[in-house]
C-alpha cells in the first residue's frame, strides 16, 4: 500500500514515525510534500522516506492519501491536486471542522473520503484516534484506515458529529497532559529535585495512572481514593486542586477547544 502525506509538520512527522516503527508499510512506500529544500533534507534523515516539493506527485502516487496541512490551507491544496486523485484513492482529512460534505464537495467528484483525528503520541506508538468514513467508502476502505492507525497507536470508529468532541478529549489534550506535568516537575524543582528527575517522576506517574484506568476498568474517582490515605498528603493536595478549580478549568478549557474546532 502506497500512502501519501501533504504537508509533513508535527502530526505528519509523528505519524510517520509510528507507521515506519510499527512496519504498518515500507519507507519505501511512503511519500511526503513539503514546501522547502531544509524541511525536505530534514524529513529524509529523521524519517528515512523519499520527500518531495510536489503535492501533485504524492497525490498521484498514494493509495492512501492524508492531508496534513492547517484547515485553513485545505482548499487550497485539494484544489491544486484534485485532478491527479485516482477515483478509488482513499483521501484522509485529518483537520478538525473540515466536514466530509465539505471536503466532498471540493473535488468535484465522487471520493472516498475519511475524516480522523489523531494526536502525536503516535510518535511513540500510543496515539488515540477516531476514523469516519463517506458514504463511498466500504467497511474495507475503512478497516484500511484504521490498519494505518492502528500502527501508532488506538483507533475507534466514530459518526462524524463526534470527531469535534474527539479533538477535545484526544487530539488536543496531550498539550493539556504536558502542561500538567510540566507544573508537576516545577513544583519538584521548587522543592529541589533536578529538573531533568522531575520531569521522569511526573511523566511515569501519568504514565501510569492511565494505564490504571485502562487497565483495572475501576472508575477514576476510586482509584483517586485508593491514593487518598486518611489524614494523609494526597488528600491535601486534592482539597487544593478543587479549591483552584481544577476540573472546571479543564471542563472549561475543553468547550472552549472543541468550539473552536467547531468553527474552524
Ligand atoms: N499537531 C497536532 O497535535 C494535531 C494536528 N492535527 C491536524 O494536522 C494538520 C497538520 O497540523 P500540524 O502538523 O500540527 O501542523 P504543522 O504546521 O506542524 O504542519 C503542517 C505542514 O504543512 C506544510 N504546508 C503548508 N502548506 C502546504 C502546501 N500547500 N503544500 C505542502 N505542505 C504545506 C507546512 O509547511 C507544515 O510543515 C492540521 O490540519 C491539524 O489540525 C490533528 C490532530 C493533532
Ligand atoms: O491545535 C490544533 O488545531 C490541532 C488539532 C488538534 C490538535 N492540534
Amino acid at each position: 500500500m502506497k500512502i501519501g502525506f501533504i504537508g509533513c509538520g508535527n502530526m505528519a512527522s509523528a505519524m510517520i514515525g509510528g507507521i515506519i516503527k510499527n512496519q504498518v508499510v515500507a519507507p519505501a512506500d511512503i511519500l511526503a510534500s513539503a514546501k522547502t529544500e531544509v524541511s525536505r533534507e530534514k524529513k529524509k534523515e529523521e524519517l528515512g522516506i523519499a520527500m518531495t516539493a510536489d503535492n501533485r506527485e504524492v497525490a498521484a502516487f498514494a493509495e492512501v492519501l492524508i492531508l496534513a496541512v492547517k484547515p485553513f490551507y485545505y482548499e487550497d491544496v485539494i484544489k491544486e491536486i484534485r485532478d491527479v486523485v485516482a477515483d478509488d484513492t482513499i483521501v484522509v482529512s485529518i483537520a478538525p471542522g473540515k466536514k466530509l460534505t465539505w471536503i466532498e464537495g471540493l473535488f468535484e467528484k465522487p471520493l472516498k473520503i475519511v475524516r480522523t483525528m489523531p494526536n502525536t503520541p503516535a510518535l511513540v506508538g500510543e496515539g488515540m484516534s477516531c476514523v469516519c468514513g463517506n458514504a463511498k467508502c466500504s467497511s474495507e476502505d475503512v478497516d484500511t484506515v484504521c490498519r494505518i492507525f492502528a500502527g501508532f497507536g488506538k483507533t475507534e470508529i466514530v459518526e462524524e458529529d463526534m470527531i469535534d468532541v474527539v479533538v477535545g478529549v484526544s487530539g488536543s489534550s496531550p498539550a493539556y497532559v504536558f502542561m500538567f506535568i510540566e507544573a508537576m516537575a516545577d513544583a519538584a524543582v521548587a522543592d529541589g529535585m533536578p529538573r531533568a528527575q522531575a520531569y521522569r517522576f511526573a511523566a511515569q506517574a501519568v504514565l501510569g495512572s492511565a494505564k490504571m484506568v485502562l487497565e483495572t476498568g475501576k472508575h477514576p474517582g476510586e482509584l483517586k481514593d485508593m491514593v487518598c490515605s486518611p489524614k494523609g498528603t494526597t488528600i491535601e493536595a486534592v482539597r487544593v486542586l478543587e479549591e483552584k478549580g481544577l476540573r472546571s478549568a479543564v471542563f472549561e478549557a475543553m468547550k472552549a477547544c472543541v468550539k473552536k474546532g467547531r468553527e474552524v
